[in-house]
């Protein structure tokens, strides 16, 4: 397994709780727990969002992302999700990083302090060079696309 130094500074508010995980050998994802307070979970009526904390910043390396992915087990029992997933951290982002999350459940779903409610998954990126061209190479795909090889 490769990996890579992220530094990574907890905030105040997430002082006591413990620093994301792999919770298995070979995990892709880190599982971020939610920073909110103890005295006052977080209640995600149906259909609600919220910006939830995680109270962590990351520096990643250059030449990296993290993505805020969903947690499946959330998904299936509870309708949990990530609204924008996946989410993208920025390599030069110092910020908080926050996971939306929506509950497309029919139950209200309570968030409590130190829950997992997401996973960063630490990825490669290249940016592209683009290069204007008033014509692009043909393929036998063509535009096709959207279904255009069958039932989807
Ligand atoms: O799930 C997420 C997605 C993003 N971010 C942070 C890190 C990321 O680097 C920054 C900007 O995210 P993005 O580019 O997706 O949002 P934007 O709406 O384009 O905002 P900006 O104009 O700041 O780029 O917000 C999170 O903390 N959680
Ligand atoms: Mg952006």
């Amino acid at each position: 397994m490769r990996d890579v130094k992220v530094d990574v500074k907890r905030l105040a508010h997430g002082a006591d709780l413990a620093l994301p995980a792999y919770q298995t050998a070979e995990a892709a994802g880190l599982d971020l727990a939610a920073a909110v307070p103890a005295d006052a979970p977080l209640v995600l009526a149906p259909l609600g969002r919220a910006l939830v904390p995680t109270g962590l910043v990351i520096a990643l390396p250059s030449g990296y992302e993290a993505q805020v992915r969903p947690r499946s087990g959330l998904a299936v029992k509870h309708g949990i999700t990530v609204l924008n997933a996946p989410g993208t951290i920025d390599a030069d982002y110092r910020g908080e990083v926050k996971v939306p999350l929506i509950n497309l459940g029919a139950e209200p779903f309570e968030i409590r302090r130190g829950e997992r409610i997401a996973q960063l998954v630490v990825a490669p990126v290249v940016q592209a060079r683009l290069v204007e061209v008033s014509e692009v190479t043909d393929t036998a795909r063509g535009s096709g696309g959207f279904g255009s090889t069958g039932r989807s």
